[in-house]
């Protein structure tokens, strides 16, 4: 049965304003200042021959340097992560302390120790930081700020990074007391059940948070500088919506298409099913809308909370999106007393072994979230890449980090891959299938026309 969202309808000319694609001179200005402000330099984002816009090399780039350390406009932890890693909810710096780290993953994954008292209370010692681990100081991290709405769900590295997320969405979505929502039980039931079906909905929800915030602050400026005409007229409606477009620039730069159009058929739904999975994933979508409503609505952001837009803005993630990933300091530390001098190291082990066992395997896992990233996002694919994503040893937060992989000549496009490269032509295919592209880069021209 086919979804009805009345605001489609109400306000199907704004839906399709927001979502037309910028215009290169819209690019243009908006990369520029980008540029500006975030102090980034030898790289362009400029439009291709064929395919949008794409990322050029305004410099000359030699084999790992550094391409681009690009600050992500929205992005999460997602919400399975959050037992093993305590990171910061604006910049994903680990937080805390090694003690913290350890002994927080071990209780709340409830891998205490039913027989032994004595480890039990050296892990409940360990989370409060009253026992130190040996060595952990070579490890510091920056202390554990909470959330200023009360909420104990984010945690932050500083007051500044505290301040900039409740700024930038987090007032809008925070269930502690200082809550910016319209109800608190409302959105708990909106992240319960993002929790339970697909934790997207959680970066689309910050996607419009921040959109709404960037809104108000824009009319309360507006605002401000009518009252200082002394003009009393309230803003038109016209008037309100170009700000909300203002608002909703930084997304406008993303490439779109409707989450339940571009989602991957999974290997177990057979594609004469595929109608019918598609529409399952549109009513999964309206169902989380109409809690994300009861908890966040703006009668004067109405067309962001149309199915059309939600639908384009989770698409969007899934088709730019670049995981989050930042190391654990744990392995780090684990690594260090490893590598210790034996006779020191059968003293530290002592301390250090009984947790090293009790987190088995997985004692090292990586933050892990997805993130929008602005310039990365406008990267295109090829199957030979001059770029890749990744992380040095000295990036510890969410930034993405991309490295030239070959040397990059000034005016040469600059590339990643979406996939494994180093696959076979049809499985290439099939995986970019899912992008909804056939890409044509020189090696697929040089290997399809080898098969023929
Ligand atoms: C992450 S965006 C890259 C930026 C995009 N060109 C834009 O204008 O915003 C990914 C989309 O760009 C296009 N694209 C990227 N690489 C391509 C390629 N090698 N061939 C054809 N289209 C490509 C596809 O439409 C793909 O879904």
């Amino acid at each position: 049965m086919e979804v009805v969202c009345p605001i489609d309808a109400q306000f199907a000319h704004e839906i399709s304003l927001l979502l037309e694609p910028p215009s290169p001179l819209q690019v243009q200005e908006y990369f520029d200042q980008l540029a500006t402000t975030k102090h980034f330099d030898g790289i362009q984002v400029k439009p291709t021959n064929d395919y949008g816009k794409g990322v050029y090399a305004d410099m000359d780039f030699e084999e790992e340097d550094l391409v681009l350390k690009d600050q992500m406009l929205v992005g999460m932890q997602h919400s399975s992560n959050k037992i093993d890693c305590l990171v910061c909810g604006c910049c994903f710096r680990f937080i805390g302390s090694i003690e913290i780290q350890i002994g927080r993953k071990l209780y709340l994954q409830g891998l205490g120790s039913p027989k032994d008292d004595s480890f039990n209370e050296k892990l409940e010692l360990l989370m409060h930081e009253k026992l130190e681990l040996p060595h952990s100081k070579k490890f510091p991290l920056p202390g554990v700020i909470n959330c200023p709405g009360g909420c104990k769900e984010v945690y932050y590295c500083s007051k500044s990074c505290a301040q900039a997320d409740w700024d930038f969405c987090h007032s809008l979505l925070c269930t502690g007391e200082g809550s910016k929502s319209l109800s608190n039980k409302a959105l708990s039931k909106f992240i319960q059940h993002a929790n339970e079906t697909n934790d997207i909905f959680i970066l689309a929800a910050k996607a419009i948070s921040c959109t709404i915030l960037k809104y108000r602050k824009l009319k309360a400026a507006c605002d401000k500088e009518k009252q200082k005409e002394k003009e009393k007229n309230h803003l038109s409606h016209v008037h309100n919506f170009s700000l909300l477009l203002k608002g909703w620039e930084p997304l406008s730069m993303g490439y779109k298409r409707r989450w339940w159009d571009c989602i991957a058929l999974p290997d177990d739904v057979d594609v004469s099913d595929e109608a019918s999975f598609r529409m399952q994933i549109k009513h999964l979508a309206f169902e989380s809308l109409e809690l994300l409503k009861a908890a966040i609505l703006d009668e004067e952001c109405l067309p962001l909370f149309s199915l059309e837009i939600y639908g384009n803005i989770i698409g969007m993630y899934e088709l730019n999106n670049l995981d989050l990933v930042v190391a654990s300091p744990v392995e780090d530390y684990f690594l260090y007393i490893d590598d210790l001098l034996e006779a020191e190291k059968k003293e530290v082990d002592e301390t250090t072994q009984p947790f090293l066992d009790a987190l088995g395997e997985h004692y090292s896992v990586c933050c892990q979230g997805t993130a929008f990233y602005p310039i990365q996002s406008c990267m295109n694919h090829s199957c030979s890449p001059n770029a890749k994503a990744f992380k040095r040893e000295e990036d510890k937060d969410g930034q993405a980090t991309i490295l030239a992989c070959k040397p990059i000549t000034k005016g040469q496009e600059v590339t990643i891959s979406y996939i494994d490269e180093d696959l076979e032509l049809e499985e290439r295919r099939a995986l970019l299938a899912d992008y909804g592209f056939i890409c044509k880069c020189a090696r697929c021209v040089e290997e399809e026309a080898a098969q023929n």
